[in-house]
């Protein structure tokens, strides 16, 4: 075995595994599994498997939209990973994503959700109804999350950099489903990923736990009666997984389990495990200050163990829990049963199918978006702070701009609107009709998704879908502007076929040149003050970014953050 792993990690999976260690040590031995996930946002199963050029493709079962590649197809070096046509995700990591069981029209949090893996395969079950609040507490780490995100063309997206705990006032009961896909020991990933074993040796279970048991309390209060959360990580120790729940469930008596159904070399909980390796540490949540003693609680049963020994994945856990309604258990009981029924069988997403749904119903009284304000005002009074904070705080200048942008200067709101409206009349004629609400900050212009509260006073990475920026005689439209747009959207384009020569160009950021001919000016859909040059570029049909082409030549306009990194 290459890799050296802590003697006190593997004494204590001895004393976990039993007569299984034998079978789990020897996975280290195996060669590591490569997963990516096709971004239903973009394109379907079967049009992906149409055109990808991966001979080795092999399905993973829990994700209908999840696939194992060889490591030589290097999918993250083709201009489709640019398209954002998939995401390369470890296979055990989109187990969450899909007994979350997101549906068109949620109300999203995902809660530690850098660099982002998660948060687009919740944007895609969306299918862009809903809203999707993606949120990490680490400033660095928000930048991926924020590209990764709009990479994937979600058009309904908010990423927020704050601690749990400052979310609440804002958005207490308003989800309907939460991902908590915590920050844990790593045990799961040694094979994975070497330097977590100098992770997990630096920091202890122990301090882990504490953090996880904080995010999930938090993550409780902003779930909405009868919502759905899903607590995840990428570790064995029971004290992150089982004990946690056990915990969380012995504070709060309105959560319960809702039981994963066992298939695919899926394991059940360990109920005994949180008895035995109960998480350590005072709990200043406890009304009495007491440690709540933790039982063998038997629902423990009903959440889930991937053991890598045991299917093609890497090690994780996760429990699905559920907030009672105020008026008494008939509807969890419905919805229990729907989740079960949903998750057996042998494919998840034929059962899951996509409705359009109006879960304003579910918003519990007095969580409006005007009484979230009023609330705020109340129980928190420190605006001044807040509007330090204010968006635009979060910006840098490697292509990842704040809210605000680099340039920090306001142009007047009508101004930005003015011209935003002419770019969209000229390019992007379907543009009035799109859903949310347009906001300015600075020169900037965002699509916000409709049915969010007021964010002031949060950090907030990206107010919604970042449009792009007024210039000083025109607007200019942003890379994520572009990768959530279909190619029929704009009225000029071009299509870019080769994906080895003219894409990779393109992605290189190098000047093109382009016959008339090839530039694809949808007729009819062309209006007056269409001055502008700029065009969508795309490969095969799918968005890259923008160019601007004049007299046969296509300039480059893809940022730098942007570029295909040879
Ligand atoms: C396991 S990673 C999340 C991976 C991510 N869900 C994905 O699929 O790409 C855990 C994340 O939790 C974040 N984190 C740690 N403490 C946090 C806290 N108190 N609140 C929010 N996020 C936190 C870390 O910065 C880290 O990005």
């Amino acid at each position: 075995m290459g890799i050296k792993l802590p003697e006190p990690f593997l004494e204590k999976m001895k004393r976990l595994l039993g007569t299984e260690y034998e079978e789990w040590l020897n996975t280290y031995n195996r060669r590591r599994l490569y997963g990516l996930r096709v971004n239903t946002l973009k394109i379907g199963v079967d049009g992906f498997l149409a055109v990808s050029p991966f001979e080795g493709l092999a399905p993973i079962p829990w994700c209908p939209e999840g696939f194992y590649y060889e490591e030589e197809d290097r999918p993250g070096k083709h201009p489709y990973y640019h398209a954002g046509l998939y995401y390369i995700q470890e296979p055990s990591a989109m187990v969450p994503g899909e007994l979350l069981g997101v549906e068109p029209g949620d109300r999203v949090l995902d809660l530690c959700a850098a660099p982002g893996g998660k948060s687009t395969q919740l944007a895609a079950k969306l299918q862009g109804e809903g809203l999707l609040v993606a949120n990490d507490n680490a400033r660095e780490r928000t930048k991926a999350l924020a590209k990764n995100i709009e990479l994937a063309g979600a058009r309904n997206a908010v990423v927020l950099n704050e601690e749990p705990e400052r979310l609440v006032p804002y958005f207490r009961g308003f989800f309907t489903k939460i991902l908590v896909d915590a920050p844990c020991s790593g045990e799961g990933m040694f094979r994975k990923d070497e330097s977590m074993i100098a992770a997990w040796e630096k920091h202890s279970v122990e301090r882990c736990t504490i953090m996880q048991r904080d995010i999930l309390l938090h993550a409780a209060e902003l779930l909405a009666p009868g919502g759905l959360l899903l607590y995840s990580t990428c570790t064995f120790s029971p004290e992150e997984n089982e004990a946690q729940i056990a915990r969380l469930l012995a504070g709060r008596k309105d959560m319960e389990i809702v039981p994963v159904a066992q298939q695919y070399g899926w394991s059940p909980g360990r109920p005994d495990w949180a008895e035995e390796f109960p998480v350590l540490g005072g709990d200043q949540h406890q009304e009495d200050g007491q440690e709540p003693r933790l039982s063998a609680e038997p629902a423990l049963a009903g959440t889930v163990r991937l053991w890598p020994h045991k299917l093609a994945g890497e090690g994780h856990y996760a429990a699905l829990l559920q907030k009672r309604h105020a008026d008494g258990m008939d509807e969890l009981q419905t919805k229990t049963d729907q989740h079960t029924r949903r998750h057996e069988g042998n494919s998840i997403g034929a059962a899951v199918k996509p409705q359009k749904k109006d879960k304003s119903a579910q918003l519990p009284s007095g969580s409006s978006s005007g009484s979230l304000r009023r609330m705020d005002k109340r129980t928190d009074g420190r605006d001044k702070r807040r509007e330090k904070n204010r968006p635009g705080r979060q910006g840098d200048e490697s292509g990842w701009k704040g809210a605000r942008g680099k340039q920090g200067a306001a142009a007047p709101e009508a101004d930005v609107m003015s011209l935003w409206q002419e770019f969209a009349a000229a390019l992007l004629p379907d543009a009035p009709q799109w859903s949310g609400s347009l906001r300015v900050y600075g020169r900037r212009l965002y699509l916000q998704p409709a049915g969010l509260p007021e964010l002031t006073g949060l950090r907030i990475v990206r107010e919604g879908w970042y449009l792009g920026e007024a210039g000083a005689r025109r607007f200019e439209p942003s890379q994520a502007l572009s990768m959530g747009l279909r190619m029929d959207e704009a009225t000029r384009c071009l299509d870019l076929t080769d994906s080895t020569g003219e894409a990779l160009r393109y992605l290189k950021g190098e000047t093109l040149h382009i016959d008339k001919e090839r530039i694809v000016v949808r007729s009819g859909r062309e209006t007056a003050g269409s001055g502008s040059s700029y065009v969508l570029v795309g490969i095969n049909g799918y968005p890259l970014g923008w160019g601007k082409w004049g007299d046969g030549i296509l300039k480059n306009e893809l940022s730098p953050g942007w570029r295909w990194m040879g």
